[in-house]
């Protein structure tokens, strides 16, 4: 078990680098720490793959230092990191039975038989393969087969981390939340830091206690799914989370008003409804377009007039079963809001309102984040 870091890692395919878009990984620094089970989120082409197989030692970082418990291991080969990696195909000898290709790491390493039959019977026994210990690999199902990868690397007692890539792929749906699930009960008994990479939201929050949000080979975020659903800290994380993904709109911060007062963020000829702090904080920014992010969930539509909504026009209505998504234009402009079943939503138009706490303020896709915990590390940052 280990502790992984990533020290100002980068990494490019390209031999002449010239701009940070010829990085698969821009610099980073990340500490997965020992013990968890994180995930790491994010579309195809993000640099995913490209950051496990450099923690794995498949692939040697064009910068930066890969830590294991603090110790550097850039100069380990793969097989001495004491990593295992499970694919989005499964690894597996088919001309072996299941038993002989969950024994063949410890026999690969010289391991008495006696110890590599109890280890791979108790591995089989976690993994409900024991049944299956003398078939031919070849035999299996597809979620079988991902389960005896799974095995061969657990059978070592030294294994640092299990990364997994995408490991459910090629598995049937209807088995998929069965195999997650036995992931999860594989993480709480052996204690192991655990890294799946995965596209899919749903899979990540299920399998993992934090997630990192990888875009455009960086992390824009590492939080709990809670933390990625209800304060984004990046305007990628808010359109890939949820669904559907937050509404953004691009507004103007007027900081000359006549009446004296401190400024205001509008949209069109609407006010949207922001507080003191953020406006200071705004304005020493030196910001002048801001994006607005609300999530369809938090906004609130009324069917009659009221002081802090502005009328909108209602463009369609989606009925998906235990909810509805109200299509709506404001300001020119398609936005989403997610109903309950039950909630009657007139034709034409409707009144909407955008609570204060739920309006997020970005600047250059980032969370104009005024939580106390966000200035401390701020103010740690810059000393
Ligand atoms: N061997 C390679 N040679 C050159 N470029 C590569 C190589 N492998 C990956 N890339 C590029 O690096 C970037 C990151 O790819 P990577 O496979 O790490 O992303 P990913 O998030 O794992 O995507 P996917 O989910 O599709 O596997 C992409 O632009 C990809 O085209």
């Amino acid at each position: 078990m280990a502790s992984i870091t990533l020290n100002a890692l980068a990494h490019t395919y390209t031999e002449n680098p010239t701009s940070p878009e010829d990085y698969a990984i821009r610099e980073m620094t990340h500490v997965w720490e020992q013990g968890g089970a994180f995930a790491l989120l994010g579309p195809s082409g993000c640099g995913k793959s490209t950051l496990l197989n450099i923690i794995s030692g498949l692939l040697e970082p064009s910068k930066g230092e890969v830590l294991f418990d603090g110790k550097r291991v850039n100069e380990l080969k793969p097989e001495e990191r004491n990593i295992a990696q499970v694919f989005q195909f499964p690894v597996v000898y088919d001309t072996m039975t299941v038993y002989d290709n969950l024994a063949f790491p410890l026999r690969n390493i010289g391991v008495p038989e006696y110890k590599v039959k109890s280890k791979v019977h108790e591995v089989a026994e976690i993994l409900e393969l024991s049944d299956q210990l003398k078939r031919k690999a070849k035999g299996l199902s597809a979620d079988q087969k991902q389960k005896v990868s799974m095995g061969r690397g657990l059978v070592r007692d030294n294994v640092s981390a299990i990364l997994f890539d995408e490991p459910l792929t090629v598995i049937d749906p209807q088995l998929k939340w069965k195999l997650r699930r036995k992931l999860k009960q594989i993480h709480e008994q052996f204690n192991i830091t655990m890294v799946y990479v995965t596209h899919d939201q749903l899979e990540a929050s299920t399998f993992a206690d934090k997630i990192a949000v990888m875009y455009n080979g960086q992390i824009v975020q590492f939080g709990t799914p809670r933390e990625l659903f209800e304060n984004p800290a990046h305007t990628f994380v808010g359109y890939f989370i949820g669904s559907p993904g937050m509404n953004f709109f691009e507004a103007k911060l007027q900081t000359e008003l006549n009446n004296g007062a401190n400024g205001q963020i509008v949209f069109g000829e609407h006010v949207i409804a922001t507080n003191d702090a953020m406006l200071n904080r705004l304005k020493a920014m030196g910001a002048s377009k801001v994006t607005l992010g609300i999530r369809p969930e938090f906004v609130h539509v009324w069917d009659g007039k009221n002081d802090d909504a502005f009328p909108v026009e209602v463009d369609y209505v989606e009925d998906l079963g235990t909810y509805k998504i109200l299509s709506f234009l404001f300001h020119g402009q398609v936005m989403k809001a997610r109903l309950s079943e039950d909630q009657q939503i007139p034709s034409g138009q409707v009144y909407v309102s955008f609570p204060e706490q739920w309006t997020k303020v970005y600047v250059d896709d980032y969370l104009v984040d005024l939580s106390v915990s966000a200035i401390d590390k701020e103010t740690d940052h810059a000393n």
